[in-house]
């Protein structure tokens, strides 16, 4: 990219600092633009979910990646848990869609409880392993939350079978006016399909390993045997490996390193399999620079600009996120690696403005919090408005929860160096209650921009953007009025 005017800015950069010109374009079309990311991971678009307890889970990890992005599974997880969440990942079909499902007998208690974990707004009624009806929300106001289930649902349900054609599925749904219908191999319940699910899967590509099977990525601490931890990540079939610490610029993390990229060759070797190791978090070119150099091949730059982090607050430490992104960037770059740009996204034009500084691909973790797929459970507020509680990860909580085998002297003294807030709520946006509702805005917004820059790939995206530094008025004028002024 360069800078409007070739202006060299006199101070560090955030997002809402920085705005982008646009260009004489060739590009004719936004659908043209290809989002692929340049890191070598296998993701279509320029998305990665937080390696966050409260916000990746296993579902929020087939739906991304169902869409082309990837989630990193946090490292708090026992490896018993993860190597499970990793196969129920592995075994969820990439275009049909995981149905919430009930038996025939449950209570309406038992249904209201699930249709908050996925945003069909549906779940699929079965008796045995033969689907027999549908519930929505709607079916369960006013009645007994003792109810059966079957005197409830709709019993008369449109069925689509697997080998349909997705365009004649969704001629069906329009035609009958149908929001959802279970998928049918045989009298077996393969999946659902949703009318924006099948128009989703015709403008996404899912992010697929080798195999066929959805993407998802794992982290893993510096501390304690990081090679055999990667090796038991690796053998779960994780599809890129993240090596996490709020400093990733010291020494502890430069002898980590390659130990868990010689467990990474060790296992492409074996397998003929070579899997992505990223590695942070730094901020500046000496630290992109040392971590290459120990055998990173991605890495995740962000100091303090994280929703649920107070680091900045804290210690006076960090740098703006816009400028960070691209001194760190330009490094990587000279070194053979990439970034991914890694906090403090709330709007798609973030996720555009990290692209241009030369992100590989950005990570988000409290934005999607608020949304159906996060991992925690919907609650919702005096109001009625839904949200889901989040938290940092260099929280108390979390702190907690990652040293509960550590002595109690050690947990206590943990917890001194809390950077993180433990509570906070991530309200769902109406419009956009799904993590892919979220995903469908951003990628549109970042396909737009590509097109202002003439680019059609993020390759060509970041050399040709032209950024320019605005002013608290300037970033305010951008903002649409939803009231009169
Ligand atoms: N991007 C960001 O701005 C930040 C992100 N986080 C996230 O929180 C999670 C927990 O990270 P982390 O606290 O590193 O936990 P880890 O459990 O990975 O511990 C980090 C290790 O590094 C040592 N260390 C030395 N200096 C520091 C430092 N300044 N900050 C943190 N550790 C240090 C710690 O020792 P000792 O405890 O004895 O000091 C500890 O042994 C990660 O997911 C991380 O990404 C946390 C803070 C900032
Ligand atoms: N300083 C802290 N940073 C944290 C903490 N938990 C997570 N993080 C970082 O934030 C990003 C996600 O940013 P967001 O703005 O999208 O929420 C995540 O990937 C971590 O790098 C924390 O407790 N303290
Ligand atoms: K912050």
């Amino acid at each position: 990219m360069k800078f409007l005017n070739d202006i060299n800015p006199a101070h560090d950069l955030t997002y809402s600092d920085t705005f982008m010109v646009p260009s004489r374009s060739a590009v004719a079309s936004r659908s043209g633009v290809d989002l692929t990311t340049p890191d070598s991971v296998g993701t279509t678009i320029p998305l990665v979910v937080s390696n966050m307890t409260a916000v990746a889970g296993k579902r929020m990890a087939e739906t991304v990646a169902r869409r082309g992005g990837i989630t990193i599974l946090p490292q708090d997880i026992s490896p018993l848990a993860l190597t499970d969440m990793v196969s129920q990942v592995k075994a969820a079909h990439p275009v049909f869609e995981t149905p919430i499902t009930v038996d025939v007998n449950d209570s309406v208690s038992i249904a209201l409880a699930l249709l908050g974990k996925r945003s069909h707004g549906a779940a699929v009624v079965l008796d045995g392993h033969q689907p027999v009806g549908i519930i929505t929300e709607k079916d369960c106001q006013e009645v007994d939350r003792f109810t059966p289930i079957y005197q409830v649902m709709t019993s008369e349900i449109v069925t689509a079978s697997k080998d349909e054609h997705l365009d004649s599925v969704f001629e069906t749904m329009a035609a009958r006016h149908l929001g959802m219908v279970p998928v049918l191999d045989g009298e077996h319940l393969a999946g659902v399909l949703t009318r924006k699910g099948v128009l989703r899967s015709a403008l996404y590509t899912p992010a697929l390993d080798p195999a066929g099977r959805l993407m998802v990525g794992a982290a893993v601490g510096i501390n304690g045997d990081v090679g055999s931890k990667t090796r038991e990540l690796l053998d779960a079939g994780v599809d890129v490996l993240v090596l996490d610490t709020a400093h990733g610029h010291q020494e502890k993390m430069l002898e980590a390193l390659p130990v868990a990229v010689a467990a990474r060759d060790d296992f492409a070797q074996g397998t003929g399999r070579r899997i992505q190791v990223a590695a942070g978090n730094v901020v500046s070119a000496a630290g992109t620079i040392d971590l290459a150099r120990a055998g990173a091949d991605i890495l995740k730059v962000g100091v303090g600009p994280g929703a649920m982090c107070t680091t900045r607050m804290m210690t006076g430490v960090g740098r703006p996120q816009f400028s960070a992104v691209l001194e760190c960037a330009t490094a990587a770059q000279e070194s053979g690696a990439e970034v991914w740009a890694d906090g403090g996204v709330k709007y798609p034009r973030d996720v555009a403005l990290a692209l241009a500084a030369g992100a590989a691909s950005v990570m988000i973790g409290s934005w999607f919090a608020g949304t159906y797929e996060s991992a925690g459970d919907l609650a919702s507020d005096g109001d009625g408005r839904l949200y889901k509680e989040s938290f940092g990860m260099a929280s108390a909580r979390a702190v907690k929860q990652r040293t509960k085998h550590q002595s109690a002297f050690d947990r206590a003294r943990a917890a001194l160096f809390e950077e993180g807030i433990s509570h906070s709520r991530m309200y769902l946006d109406p419009q956009r209650p799904g993590v892919e509702d979220l995903i469908d805005s951003i990628v549109s917004g970042v396909r737009s921009a590509f097109s202002y820059a003439g680019a059609d790939s993020i390759a060509q995206f970041r050399e040709r953007a032209i950024v320019g530094v605005q002013s608290a008025a300037g970033y305010d004028e951008g903002r649409p009025r939803e009231v009169s002024w």
